[in-house]
């Protein structure tokens, strides 16, 4: 089934992820991309409520209801609105938050929608406040209020619209104002992957890109990418190239060793990007606490980055700690950079 990749504005390039979601359109990538939810790694509550809500509207013979993923980038919400699409059997439209600049732009999908069909908004937290007020007629009573002439002569139109589910992404749901928030009839957080389903994904798109891979080699490449499919599928391509080019082809232990060393990324996964950020809170502001401004000042790096991309997994392993009063770096971090905690005097 065709899937309708909107065309979008030269703001979506400014967002936090960009440099991450040019993933999303290599044909590769999309390759490795699971299907069906009977594919799909991990996030087994998160399937499982979808499985039944799935069951469920078709039995009643309904659209899904709304549905919203938060969490951070490369969990796997873009994949998700594609699975729920192909498992519904409707079309999926995608679009962004940033891309819908005028009412008239959200309008303009709306009214193209096929009944059953899926209309994923990513990034929906940095949708403008006008565009997002048809969202809510549009979700609730699947129809749009059109506004013609002005002042005295202006009259109101209702345009019933096809009974479509809306699909949202988000990395900030703390940014999602309530009305918006509340038409959502499924709600669902993504969690960083444990160990064994990053070993699956390893194992499963290795198979997809047929490069051999050994059980240490997988389980290294595992631990070094960060709770994310998304990096998993990343550095496995730059390992299958090292392995090709400097090796035998088979990915090995050693290779991933060799080959992420080059890129930057430690033994725990963390890139140049994390150790810059731990230090700059060590070496700057003594461990912390220090505000996120001062942080993104010192580093020149943009504020959203690190919080949307930086700080989730390093909250997640317990290297960075969030006060009241700001960032604080834990021991674990010290001990990770090989740096001596000094003892604070006061
Ligand atoms: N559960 C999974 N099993 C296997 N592969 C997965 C899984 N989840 C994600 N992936 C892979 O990871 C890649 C990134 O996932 P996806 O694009 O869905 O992330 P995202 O949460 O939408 O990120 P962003 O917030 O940056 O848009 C996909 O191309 C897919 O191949
Ligand atoms: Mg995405």
């Amino acid at each position: 089934m065709p899937d309708r990749i909107l065309t979008h504005s030269s703001d979506d390039m400014t967002i936090v992820d960009g440099a991450l979601q040019s993933d999303d359109r290599d044909p590769d990538i999309l390759s490795l991309r699971p299907e069906r939810l009977d594919d799909y790694v991990g996030q087994a509550e998160v399937v499982e409520t979808l499985k039944i809500a799935i069951e469920a509207a078709k039995l009643r013979g309904e659209p899904l209801e709304h549905v919203l993923f938060h969490g951070p980038p490369g969990l796997g919400k873009t994949t998700l609105a594609h699975i729920i699409a192909n498992e519904m059997g409707g079309t999926l439209t995608v679009t962004s938050g940033p891309a819908l600049e005028k009412g008239g732009d959200l309008i303009g999908i709306l009214t193209h929608l096929s009944e059953g069909d899926v209309l994923f908004v990513d990034e929906i937290h940095r949708t403008p406040k006008t565009v997002e007020e048809f969202l809510y007629p549009a979700m609730e009573d699947f129809a749009v209020d059109f506004v013609f002439d002005k002042g005295i002569h202006a009259r109101s139109h209702r345009y019933r619209l096809k009974c479509f589910t809306l699909v949202g992404a988000t990395t900030r749901v703390g940014l999602l104002s309530a009305p918006l928030r509340d038409r959502f009839g499924i709600f669902r957080s993504l969690d960083f992957y444990g160990l064994d389903d990053l070993v699956h994904i390893t194992t499963r798109s290795s198979a997809l890109l047929d490069v051999a891979i050994d059980p240490p080699g997988a389980l290294e490449l595992a631990k070094r990418s960060r709770g994310t499919p998304r990096i998993v599928n990343r550095l496995l391509k730059r390992v299958r190239d090292f392995a090709q080019v400097r090796g035998d082809g088979t990915i090995s232990k050693s290779t991933v060793e060799a080959a992420l060393a080059l890129e930057g990324v430690d033994h725990q996964g963390l890139t140049r990007l994390d150790h810059r950020y731990l230090k700059t809170i060590i070496d700057y502001y003594g461990g912390g606490p220090v505000g996120i401004e001062a942080i993104s000042a010192t580093l020149q790096e943009e504020t959203d980055t690190l919080v949307d991309v930086v700080e989730p997994y390093l909250l997640k392993i317990g290297m960075v700690i969030r006060t009241s009063s700001g960032r604080r770096t834990s021991e674990a971090a010290y001990r990770h950079l090989g740096v001596p905690m000094q003892q604070k005097l006061f």
